[in-house]
């Protein structure tokens, strides 16, 4: 008899207790699934240890919360990324590895280790914004094995345990290498956002997720920076007349080098940053809330990963040179104090 993808829980481990892994593993955990959470620090892993983690908001469609306005809830096992770097017997063992640190956070070092906790007939499934990653990635783990997830799930972080489901969104999710899909590939895909499906997120399988990571990577390019810049919530962007031609730069730049790149962008990409910045517009984006906390941002995988893109292919983004400047100088700024 054949296998059906949605009869078994999984045993996921999940690499980044952030904002989106603190959540994601709560509403994992909630639906029973096996989840091991990789925390940065012992600090963070004792917390939730001791506490659990505590996931509010969202919980009109959550599929672990009830009536209730807030759940605490134990995920399976808690680790700090030292402790998993000494031999202390907890085995890569986990079918599925999701992974929610920022862009900033994977280095040489740090993919070697994300490669050693991925079991042989294991997946990785990378949820970072932006570009270059999979690069860095793939020289520890092989393309066939990592996938490519696009959220517009929204998530807070109030503390080192205390997660906030901001908004509710879709996820894409996609092989890197589509071509010749196996029918294990094919299988792992579908009990995967089964199983996401089951913990309450809307997930659809795409064979065309680089095209949905161009999108995305659009909005957050013409978005983030700017708001960096300016310090201002996504919904002032479309409040200042005087924005708007530079917007309009950005996305006609990128949407430009999209072309060039052969990757199809949505035929109404502008509208929906335009709806992105009205449905967020109390937000703060991730660079501004980087900026504010003196934090190393996604810049270089954001708008220097479309300037590494123009510069290989000869395209010229003059609007995006600027800005990046712009957003490097901020950071340098700080670099320079604390030094
Ligand atoms: N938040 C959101 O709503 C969304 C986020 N994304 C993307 O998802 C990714 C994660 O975002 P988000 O959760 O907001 O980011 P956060 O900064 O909140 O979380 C990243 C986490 O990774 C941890 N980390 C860093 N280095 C390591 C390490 N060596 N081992 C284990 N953990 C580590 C950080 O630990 P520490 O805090 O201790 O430094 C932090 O908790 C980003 O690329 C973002 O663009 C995409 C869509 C929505
Ligand atoms: C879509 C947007 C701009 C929402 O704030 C985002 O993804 C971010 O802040 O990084």
């Amino acid at each position: 008899m054949g296998r059906s993808w949605g009869e078994k829980r999984m045993r996921v481990e999940i690499i980044g207790a952030g904002a989106l892994g603190m959540m994601i593993a709560a509403s994992l955990t909630g639906a029973g699934h096996e989840v091991r959470l990789v925390t940065r620090t012992l600090e963070q892993a004792d917390a939730i240890r001791s506490k659990g983690l505590l996931l509010s908001g969202g919980m009109e469609c959550s599929a672990v919360a009830g009536d209730e306005e807030q759940v605490t809830l134990y995920p399976s096992a808690v680790y700090a990324y030292d402790e998993l770097q000494q031999d202390n017997g907890c085995e890569a063992d986990a079918e599925c590895v999701l992974l929610m640190v920022k862009q900033t956070a994977i280095t040489d070092a740090f993919a070697a280790f994300v490669g050693g906790r991925i079991r042989a007939d294991g997946r990785l499934v990378c949820f970072q914004n932006g570009i270059g990653h999979t690069e860095a990635l793939s020289r520890f783990i092989p393309a066939s094995r990592m996938l490519l997830a696009v959220t517009t799930e929204g998530a807070l972080r109030h503390s080192l345990r205390h997660v906030e489901h901001t908004g509710r969104g879709l996820t894409w999710i996609g092989a890197l290498a589509p071509d010749s899909p196996t029918a294990e590939d094919n299988f792992f895909q579908k009990k995967l956002q089964s199983q996401l499906q089951n913990a309450g997120f809307a997930v659809s399988l795409s064979n065309q997720i680089t095209s949905k990571v161009w999108n995305k990577l659009l909005i957050n390019a013409v978005i983030n920076p700017l708001t960096a810049v300016l310090q201002v919530t996504n919904g002032a962007l479309i409040e200042l007349p005087a924005l708007s031609p530079l917007m309009r730069s950005l996305y006609e730049e990128a949407c430009g080098l999209a072309d060039k790149l052969g990757i199809p962008i949505a035929p109404d990409l502008w509208e929906q940053v335009l709806e992105v910045c009205r449905l967020t517009a109390n937000n703060r984006s991730s660079m501004l809330q980087d900026v504010q906390s003196r934090r190393r941002t996604e810049l270089d995988s954001i708008t220097g990963g479309l300037l590494v893109k123009a510069r290989e292919t000869g395209y010229k983004l003059p609007t995006h040179e600027a800005v990046y400047a712009l957003v490097r100088s901020i950071e340098q700024q700080w670099e320079t104090q604390n030094s």
